[in-house]
């Protein structure tokens, strides 16, 4: 996309031209936000992290809530340099927000109670004093609550997005119980405070949707002999009653493609997450407004448009419990906690709908459906120092086996449980299984567990890991998986088993997978590098796999030395 496609804002005073800077190396580029453009003067040396600052402090927009996106590649790296990823004057940065869903509120009352309250944005002030009745038996009365910001009466239909406005996501009110329950400016004592934590075209090939109706669920097989577990049943059905009853699809306010929470059929509590293909980054019905993938490539190297789902569901299905394979245990939550998730059709007119919607068939989307996990947050919001090692070693096993290429720390949430211990749920896993290893970045190789040595339970567990049969799964659910993703499931699956055999920490092993810098490769594509080197025509994958064998054997026995 270039400048010429779209409206250019003139130039204001707090404009993001840097202030005295040299014109030498210096290029002006655009940035996108919801369909506003910005001139923005760079230099081309400069860091993503150092123009990502810089719109925080034009925009006021936090940079750890940015998400840059140019050419159809997401800048993801803030030590990568402008000119790294190929961004040259003229270009367009799309800016997408990652602005937070679920808004914790304290409610202290005058007597010194206190109540936590996790809502999201688009919850109203009518269904926090339902969630305070029920928790707060006889706090307060629920027929005679009232509730203000400031001087303005917050009646039951506003929702926290537009009281919570500003950009940290943190509204200060306040509690005075009196006949009624009155909220106004800060004061310490007497607080309520509301902290956001930081936490059609596609026209598919799934059975018709019945004539007459305008919503509707159910799974999509990619082999009729799959039995469905009951659990996924379960979680099927709850999103069923949910949309029966007119509980419509929420879309989150977080990530760069359509994800809709699913409520029950009270309305009280989400159930699911759905996310339908055609909403991906990049793909046709995206309603962040990327623009469209010129050739299929999605966000990240060596993943396509439309595929997110069907990894998503992947990265479930070979989430293994330690028990064994779940067709046998049928236990839900595998070693890593990945929330369990299946691929379904869905029509809803909540969806994004760019060209209009009827009750048809064409009009449903496929997507994945994953089971919605309470959570206190993202890992984002908390420095490593909170999690235990067992509990970063489960999502480093299943980074590696998956080669995840976007495993930054606002895709693993976390739930404190009673005793005060904190579970990782990692989420989000749309760029697993790659192509090629070009993107995979892990945020957990720079935190202290990451150097710990598995225990010998995780060895145990990476030990019984076959990446051949888990490729026969995944062909059995019904994705055909392509040559170059089961070569990468083959590749990352060996190193994870070679590197553990001889001791290697996640650290050690993450590090052979991911790029120091940007445009150096990492060590696990030099030894694809020099297996494919090695091969001759009509030598099949499995001679060039036992060419990577040999070759990653030298590398670690040298690293181990
Ligand atoms: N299973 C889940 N349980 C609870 N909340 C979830 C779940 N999956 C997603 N969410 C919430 O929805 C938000 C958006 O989901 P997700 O990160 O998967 O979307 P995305 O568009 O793929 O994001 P990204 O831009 O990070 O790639 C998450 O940040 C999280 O808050």
């Amino acid at each position: 996309m270039s400048a010429g496609d779209v409206a250019v804002r003139p130039i204001y005073k707090e404009s993001l031209h840097w202030q005295g800077r040299c014109n030498g190396e210096s290029i002006v580029i655009y940035l996108s936000v919801d369909g506003a453009v910005t001139p923005m003067r760079v230099l081309e040396s400069d860091s993503i992290a150092s123009v990502k600052m810089r719109i925080q402090r034009c925009k006021g927009i936090s940079e750890k809530k940015q998400k840059l996106i140019s050419s159809g590649r997401e800048l993801a790296r803030n030590n990568a340099l402008i000119k790294e990823y190929g961004v040259t004057a003229g270009n367009v940065l799309h800016l997408v927000l990652r602005l937070s869903d679920m808004i914790f509120i304290v409610v202290r009352t005058i007597c010194g109670e206190e109540f936590e309250f996790q809502v999201d944005r688009y919850r109203n002030v009518g269904y926090l004093k339902q969630r305070i009745k029920k928790k707060g038996k006889g706090f307060v009365d629920l027929e005679g609550q009232e509730i203000f910001c400031g001087e303005e009466e917050l009646d039951d239909q506003r929702l926290f997005r537009d009281i919570c406005n500003s950009d940290d996501g943190v509204i200060h009110l306040i509690v005075q119980k009196s006949a009624k329950v009155k909220a106004k400016a800060v004061h310490k004592d007497l607080e309520l405070s509301v902290v956001a934590d930081e936490q059609d075209a596609g026209e598919n090939q799934a059975a018709k949707v019945p004539t007459g109706v305008d919503f509707w669920l159910e799974p999509v097989f990619g082999n009729p002999e799959i039995n469905v577990f009951p659990f996924l049943w379960d979680l099927i059905n709850a999103t069923f009653d949910g949309l029966k009853n007119r509980n419509h699809p929420i879309r989150s306010s977080e990530g760069t493609g359509g994800t809709y929470f699913m409520q029950d059929s009270a309305g009280v509590e989400y159930v699911s997450v759905f996310k339908p293909i055609d909403e991906e980054p990049l793909a046709v019905n995206n309603p962040a407004g990327l623009p469209v993938s010129s050739n299929g490539e999605g966000l990240k190297r060596g993943t396509r448009v439309e595929e997110g789902a069907v990894r998503e569901v992947a990265a479930y299905l070979l989430d293994h419990p330690r028990t064994g394979p779940r067709l046998i245990s049928g236990e839900a939550i595998g070693f890593a906690g990945v929330p369990p998730t299946v691929m379904v059709q869905c029509l809803h007119q909540a969806f994004n709908h760019p060209n209009g919607f009827a009750s048809s068939s064409k009009h449903s989307k496929i997507g994945s459906l994953q089971m919605f996990m309470a959570n206190h947050g993202n890992c984002e919001d908390l420095g490593p120092g909170a999690f235990s090692v067992q509990e970063v070693h489960k999502i480093t096993v299943l980074d590696i086996r998956m080669a995840n290429a976007d495993r930054h720390a606002g895709n693993i949430l976390f739930r404190r449980d009673a005793g005060g211990n904190t579970l990782l749920i990692p989420i989000d896993h749309g760029y697993c299984l790659p192509e090629t290893f070009e993107d995979c970045t892990f945020d957990w190789l720079y935190w202290p567990q990451a150097r710990q040595p598995y225990s010998p339970d995780t060895v145990d567990y990476i030990k019984s890991l076959d990446a051949e049969k888990d490729i026969e799964l995944l062909k059995y659910y019904g994705w055909d998986v392509p040559v170059e993703c089961a070569r990468t499931l083959r590749i990352s699956t060996m190193l994870l088993k070679k590197g553990v055999e001889r001791g290697l920490t996640p650290y050690a092993i993450g590090s052979i997978m991911c790029r120091e810098i940007l445009n150096k490769e990492s060590i696990i594509e030099e030894i694809i590098c020099e297996a494919q080197e090695l091969l001759l025509p009509g030598m099949g994958e499995s001679v060039f796999i036992e060419s990577v064998s040999q070759i990653m054997d030298s590398h670690l026995d040298k690293l181990s030395e």
